[in-house]
């Protein structure tokens, strides 16, 4: 079953009669339990597709479905109700994440006061999601005494404490370093597996791609490429990990070349296809480069 279902996303933002498309049409189906990286350079959509499915913001056109909610028509109580219950959420700013006044204990026992969560059994549940992070020993430190990745660990454990179906990452790891990175990645990589909440992480870092199974890549507020890792063992038993890149073909048949293909062979305005019984051939167009010369 899809847990995020987006078909033809559209977002257009209008400032002073000037429209930008934010979003042009953008597919993305994540099953439930996935863990998927959506990468993307400045600008190509990935803050709109955020504020969109964490509710704070509606499209233009198309449809979304997320955790069995739809987004478009859903109403003011439903949203308050999708955000509070359906959606956790981990944002870049680790100051955004928790409240600075409240310990790392208090923060997560905040929001199951908030939540649905039987009263006896709070207690048990900060300290099984603070020891599911690895940040039990950091239960009675405020933020201020944390470091970022640590801070981000209870950021974690804060989000998915009221057992949301979905969690959202907006560039969990922008304010960390390398290292920390990592760490923040495999937490949230640890915590997909251990309790199966579905997870979408937005970032410009490509090399996310090397944490989760799927990444999907946006351009031009559309996902242009996806790229797969599995792991194969051969025939020694040595295991190893592939990756591989596929183009994404929309519901109508569009696709978007990647850019060094495009360069490679100067591809230009028109092309020329052919079925092959197995593929299909893209060439330039040599009629039109004589009418350039
Ligand atoms: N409120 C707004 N009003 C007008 N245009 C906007 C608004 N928000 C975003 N845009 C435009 O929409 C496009 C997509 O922006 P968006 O912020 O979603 O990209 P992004 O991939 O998140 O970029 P970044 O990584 O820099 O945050 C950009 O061209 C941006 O200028």
């Amino acid at each position: 079953m899809s847990e995020i279902l987006c078909r033809g996303l559209v977002r257009i933002y209008a400032t002073d009669g000037v429209e930008v498309q934010a979003l042009q049409g953008l597919d993305l189906r994540l099953e439930a339990g996935e863990l998927v990286a959506v990468v993307g350079a400045s600008g190509s959509g990935k803050s709109t597709l955020l504020g969109i499915l964490s509710g704070l913001d509606t499209p233009t056109g198309g449809s979304a479905v997320v955790a069995g909610t739809d987004l478009l028509t859903m109403s003011g109580r439903d949203r308050v109700r999708y955000q509070r219950h359906a959606v956790g959420f981990v944002w870049q700013q680790t100051s955004r994440n928790l409240l600075p006044y409240l310990t790392a204990a208090q923060n997560v026992r905040l929001v199951l006061d908030l939540g649905w969560s039987p009263r006896r059994a709070r207690a048990a549940r900060v300290t099984e999601m603070l020891d599911l992070l690895g940040v039990a020993d950091l239960a009675d430190r405020r933020p201020a005494e944390m470091s970022g990745g640590q801070q981000q660990r209870v950021a974690i454990a804060v989000a998915v404490a009221n057992r949301p179906r979905v969690l959202l990452a907006d560039e969990p790891t922008g304010e960390l370093d390398e290292a920390t990175s990592v760490e923040v990645l495999e937490a949230l990589r640890s915590v997909n597996e251990a309790t199966g909440v579905t997870t979408l992480i937005v970032t410009h870092d490509p090399s996310v791609s090397e944490h989760v199974a799927r990444t999907v890549q946006i351009r031009d507020g559309r996902t242009s490429t996806e790229v797969l890792r599995r792991t194969e063992t051969d025939e020694q038993g040595v295991e190893r990990h592939v990756a591989e890149e596929f183009a994404v073909l929309d519901r109508v048949g569009r696709l978007q070349l990647p850019t060094d293909f495009v360069a490679a062979l100067d591809l230009r305005e028109r092309v020329r296809l052919a079925l092959e019984p197995d593929h299909v051939q893209v060439r330039p167009d040599l009629a039109q480069k004589d009418e350039d010369r």
